[in-house]
């Protein structure tokens, strides 16, 4: 991991409706967080605290009020057009809802090497890159002729990720991508990203509701309420042993399998002693 932070997220203002209009709204009240090479950093909140704000606001698809966003050192704030789609090689996205980003009137293999296709890469190179990486999100290898519909949501997802992956980006902005799967499903994708993390170096912003997914993937976390960041630091101590009252009630609604880490958590949620570290 370098030092020099891949993305970086200064003092971030985001106000939707115009923010002349008293009926705009602060969505985010000055956010700074950034992400390291080969890093993945988790955004947790309750639902409303700003999360997906910030992922968007990365990918260019809301409109900054103030404050800057760099990548790689160059100032993306406000890239628009030809200069965002350049960035769309390096800033990729794997949304909640693998039923909804898939566009269902294509196969599979099209859906993966649309994008290298539209980029200048010859259909014969595509098809090879779409291949090996049906392989590396573990797919068989006969789904490129085959549509989004015939597949489970754990699938979906992997094929989400194959497309996000095919253009080798160096950041993935990734929006609650196992909240939708079940708990099985849910460790058997997370178990993909920490690999595909491992393999190619690529960075992730991890955004969750859920502290338990991001305990097992993250290594930095920050935690957002009402459109701030009120706390952040690694992910192991965030996830254990929270200072901010809001971060602890966000740790005690957390599901875990553990019965006695599950009562442990009861008690300190009751006011009875300290969560312990199981
Ligand atoms: N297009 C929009 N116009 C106006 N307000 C919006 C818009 N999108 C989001 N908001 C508001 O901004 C706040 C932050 O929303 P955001 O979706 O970023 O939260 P979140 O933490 O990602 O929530 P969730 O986990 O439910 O997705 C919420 O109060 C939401 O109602």
């Amino acid at each position: 991991m370098t030092t020099q932070p891949l993305l970086t997220v200064e003092d971030l203002v985001i106000d939707y409706g115009h923010s002349r209009k008293k009926s705009s709204f602060r969505a985010l009240h000055g956010v700074s967080v950034d992400v390291a090479a080969g890093e993945c950093v988790g955004l947790v909140g309750e639902s409303g605290s700003g999360k997906s704000t910030l992922g968007k606001a990365i990918l260019g698809l809301v409109p900054v009020t103030s404050g800057r966003i760099l990548f790689g050192g160059q100032d993306i704030t406000h890239a628009r057009g030809a200069a965002r789609r350049r960035l769309a090689s390096s800033i990729q996205v794997v949304f909640q809802d693998p039923y909804g980003s898939l566009d269902p009137t294509m196969t599979v293999g099209d859906i993966l090497a649309e994008p290298l296709v539209a980029s200048g890469t010859s259909k014969r190179e595509a098809a090879k890159a779409v291949a090996e990486m049906i392989d590396r999100v573990r797919l068989p290898g006969n789904v490129v002729g085959r549509y989004p519909s015939e597949f489970s949501g754990g699938q979906r997802q992997r094929i989400a990720i194959a497309r996000a992956l095919v253009r080798r980006p160096r950041l993935i902005v990734c929006d609650e991508p196992v909240s939708a799967l079940d708990l099985t499903t849910q460790s058997a994708i997370i178990d993909l990203f920490i690999e595909l993390q491992r393999d190619t170096g690529v960075s992730y912003l991890f955004v969750s509701h859920d502290l338990g997914v991001v305990r097992r993937i993250c290594h930095r976390v920050a935690v957002m309420y009402r459109g701030e960041i009120v706390e952040a630091g690694a992910g192991e101590t965030i996830t254990r042993e929270p200072a901010h009252p809001y971060s602890r009630r966000l740790l005690m609604a957390s599901p875990v399998a553990d019965p006695v880490e599950q009562a442990a958590r009861r008690q300190a949620w009751l006011g009875l002693r300290e969560p312990t570290a199981v």
